[in-house]
């Protein structure tokens, strides 16, 4: 391994070995004469001093110089313990350079150890940090000296030997060259040239002691490289500090992270508390409101159970009185099924009748032909008998005539008298024979009769059971007649619960329906239907208004009527709600269906439309009018059609060329009303309302070229007067429909019409107060005395509609638009002012009938 080691110079040290010693033998006198041990004591010293001169110059440069910058953050104690093997001897070297006093000299006896310790550390190591490398030189300059004084090295460190010629010339080169001190070359003296050898040994050491100089020189500035290196290691050490300080700052910061961590963890962990607390309060309120959503939702269930009851029971009413129709109904086909019954009957009577007929007519030709028979066989016979008996008396009396003449010759003739008698017995069998025969008709005939009287008993059971089921049909027929009996009187009770429910609903009801809004109107107002989904009775509309200081202010608006109707509802689901009142007019009251609300706002597409009131009242009375047929009723209808315009009457049914010239006039008569000269068509089915609507159309187009929007400011009245007979009870009934569609309602400014408006505006401003006059009169007990009916003609013309013996049903139309909310809102406070009033019972309008009481 140390056969290896690199010389600086680039020559290799042969290993050391005792060969090596040897071979520097030759070239070294004994130093026994000088003194040997002074000799090598000079030499030892020389190389002792040689070897701390030769401290490696730039080799001390400590790892650590290297580190900072890799290592700037890391704390010292980590840095410290990272250091390795390597960096040891540097380590060791630095605290020998902090041996040096402030003056910066180096020491040498601590350097020296140093250097040995570094040179040692690495053995082996053949490339490695620099310290490494120059403390090998060291040593081998070392080793060189102690090798050039002949002293034996020590076993652990390399022994220089005898330099080659090659070696030589180069050691002289570096000797000039300032390297490592060799002894000069010289030729070998005696060994008894102690003087020479002294003179060698004195030159020698004068050179040495020059190269003492050169080598205090250069220890001067390895010195100054000492100074520069702790300079260094000071600036190191600064730098340390500085890291050490950045590291304590980093640490400060590091704790304060901590602590900051540990206030955020604290903050958290409240925050955590107040959130968990806040969800349990959130929980807490969320159960909570569960809670009263289940007994929101148990009220709302038992609320709906409730109204499903209702509902119920309604459906039950309503099943009742299906079924009681259908009660109707099937004693309706019992009595169908009696009438075939009867006519079967009837028919197989007449059948059995004629079957008994022919029967008694077969039976009776049987008989004669039988009888014919028997007594031309008997006559045949008898004849027959009788010729015999003649032809045998004629012959017995030529016999006897013969006996006697021949009597004498009786003996004479005992023979022909034996033939005779012969002939006589022979005779005697054949009447006998004939006689059997006679006897065989007579039994025949005797079974004809037989067969005559079971056939005659046959007819007799026959006419027994035809007497039987005449006396089921007349039991069945008597049934019928009590059946029917029960369902007059069942349909009187009908018609009076009918009366007595209209009237617990009250004798004036007013529904409202508000219109859907038309394609082109863009302005709809706020229009609430609150209990639409209950019993549609409630209305509430939103007024803005603006206060005196200009703050604009929603005004909520609430109605409740009889009905509310909201848009989406159509003509065929209001009709059904006035079709009990319709029916009523069947059941012999005057009926009084008015529209009213300002113009546009629906009254005649309400009214008259295709599916409108009046054609469907119509189409109803029909209907149930055939219905009743069975119940014993018949009925006459009769409709007329009037307009009030102007305070006159128009007959919308007659001529056109009569609209405001005809002067009508009311007439009112026991109950009755009548209209002089005024075109009442008889209605014998619901197809003539079509003909009835189409020629009040006409003459209302008619009638408004003469003055433009005369619908809206005349009043349209249908009248259809009913009067019903009961063929079986007698009972007699007479009801008025009237189905009236009113002016506009609009507030009109007398100010701002002239003319002919203006006078239209009087008239209909007139007659509508005088309406609602009359209403309130009627709603005023038996206090007030007048009902000033004659106040407008239209009043006037209702006057047997409107009041003690009538069913009022008033329609309040509503727009649905903003720009006719204070219309809209005049309109429904007079509607509930008519709800408000109560104008006692109806009563049937009285009727003399024959068995009336
Ligand atoms: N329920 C409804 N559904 C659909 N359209 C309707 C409804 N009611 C009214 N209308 C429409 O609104 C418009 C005005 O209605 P209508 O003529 O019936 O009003 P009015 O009150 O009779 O007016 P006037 O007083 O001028 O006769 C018409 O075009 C009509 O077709």
């Amino acid at each position: 391994m140390h056969s290896s080691l690199p010389r600086p110079g680039g020559s290799r040290l042969p290993a050391p070995s005792s060969a090596a010693s040897a071979a520097t033998g030759p070239s070294l006198q004994p130093l026994g004469d000088l003194g040997e041990a002074t000799v090598n004591s000079r030499i030892g010293t020389l190389g002792a001093s040689t070897s701390a001169i030769a401290k490696p110059a730039g080799g001390l440069k400590p790892p650590s110089v290297m580190r900072p910058v890799g290592g700037l953050k890391r704390p010292v104690s980590a840095l410290d313990s990272t250091e390795t093997a390597y960096d040891r001897p540097a380590q060791v070297a630095r605290s020998a350079i902090s041996q040096t006093g402030p003056t910066g000299q180096l020491r040498a006896t601590a350097v020296k150890p140093a250097i040995k310790s570094a040179a040692i550390a690495r053995p082996g190591v053949s490339a490695g940090s620099k310290i490494g490398a120059t403390a090998k030189s060291a040593l081998g300059r070392s080793q060189t000296g102690m090798a050039a004084r002949g002293k034996p090295a020590p076993a652990s460190t390399a022994v220089a030997v005898a330099p080659t010629a090659e070696e030589e010339a180069v050691g002289e080169e570096k000797e000039k060259s300032g390297g490592v001190w060799a002894p000069k070359k010289r030729p070998q003296r005696a060994g008894w040239d102690v003087k020479g050898r002294l003179q060698d040994i004195e030159e020698d050491h004068r050179a040495l002691m020059e190269r003492l100089v050169d080598v205090n020189e250069q220890k001067d500035q390895s010195s100054m490289k000492v100074i520069e290196l702790e300079t260094m290691r000071a600036t190191l050490e600064t730098m340390n500090s500085k890291l050490q300080a950045d590291l304590n700052r980093e640490q400060g910061e590091l704790n304060k992270l901590r602590m900051d961590l540990h206030e955020e963890q604290r903050l958290r962990r409240i925050e955590a508390d107040d959130a968990r607390r806040q969800l349990l309060n959130e929980t807490d309120e969320l159960r909570r409101k569960a809670r009263d959503d289940i007994e929101n939702l148990e009220r709302k269930n038992k609320s709906e159970v409730h109204d499903l009851t209702i509902k119920h029971k309604f459906d039950m009413d309503e099943l009742r009185s299906a079924f009681d129709k259908l009660k109707v109904d099937l004693a309706e086909e019992k009595r169908r099924n009696a009438d075939e019954v009867a006519s079967l009957r009837a028919s197989a009577a007449r059948e059995l009748e004629d079957t008994k007929q022919r029967s008694r007519n077969d039976m009776l030709e049987l008989k004669n032909s039988m009888e014919l028979e028997i007594s031309t066989m008997k006559s045949k016979y008898q004849t027959e008998i009788a010729m015999l008996k003649s032809t045998y008396e004629t012959e017995l009396a030529s016999v006897k005539a013969e006996l006697k003449v021949e009597t004498a010759a009786h003996n004479e003739t005992k023979d022909e008298l034996a033939i005779a008698q012969k002939m006589n017995k022979d005779m005697r069998a054949t009447i006998s024979e004939q006689s059997v025969n006679s006897l065989n008709m007579e039994s025949t005939a005797r079974a004809l009769r037989d067969k005559i009287c079971s056939l005659e008993s046959t007819i007799a059971d026959r006419d027994n059971s035809i007497r039987d089921r005449d006396g089921n049909v007349s039991e069945m027929r008597k049934n019928l007649e009590l059946a029917m009996t029960k369902l007059r009187t069942e349909e009187t009770l009908r018609r009076k619960l009918h009366n007595q429910v209209l009237e617990l609903k009250g004798n004036i009801r007013v529904f409202c329906r508000v219109r859907p809004p038309l394609e082109a109107e863009t302005d709809p107002a706020k229009i609430d239907f609150p209990d639409q989904e209950d019993e549609a009775k409630d209305i509430k509309l939103y007024s803005t208004e603006r206060t005196t200081i200009g703050i604009e202010t929603v005004k909520e608006h609430p109605f409740t009527f009889d009905k509310v109707f909201n848009p989406a509802s159509d003509n065929n689901l209001i009709f059904e709600e006035i079709s009990q009142l319709v029916q009523s007019a069947l059941d012999g009251y005057n009926v009084c269906i008015f529209a009213y609300g300002q113009t546009g706002s629906g009254k005649t597409y309400t009214m008259t439309s295709k599916d409108g009131m009046i054609p469907q009242a119509v189409d109803q009375i029909f209907r149930t009018s055939a219905q009743l047929t069975d119940k014993g009723w018949s009925y006459t209808m009769e409709g007329s059609f009037v307009e009030v315009y102007n305070e006159n009457l128009n007959d919308l049914l007659g001529k056109d060329t009569d609209i405001d010239k005809k002067k009508i006039e009311i007439r009112h008569d026991k109950g009755r009303t009548m209209l002089t000269e005024c075109t009442t068509i008889p209605l014998t089915g619901p197809d003539m309302m079509e003909e009835v609507m189409r020629r009040a159309s006409n003459n209302r187009m008619v009638a408004a070229t003469k003055a433009n929007e005369r619908s809206s400011r005349s009043h349209s009245v249908f009248i259809l007067k009913l009067a019903g007979t009961n063929r079986v009870t007698g009972e007699r009934c007479e009801g008025t429909l009237n189905l009236v569609d009113l002016a506009g309602s609009e507030r009109l400014s007398h100010s701002q019409a002239t003319g002919d408006r203006l006078k239209e505006t009087q008239n209909i401003n007139k007659s509508l107060s005088a309406l609602g006059d009359v209403i309130s009169a009627l709603g005023g007990g038996k206090e007030v005395k007048h009902i000033p009916y004659r106040n407008s003609k239209l009043t006037f013309l209702l006057q047997n509609s409107l009041g003690g013996n009538s069913k009022t049903l008033m329609f309040v139309m509503v727009s649905p638009l903003m720009a006719h909310m204070n219309e809209t809102l005049t309109s429904l406070k007079f509607a509930k002012k008519v709800s408000q009033v109560n104008i006692g019972t109806a009563k049937k309008v009285k009727v003399e009938s024959s068995n009336s009481p």
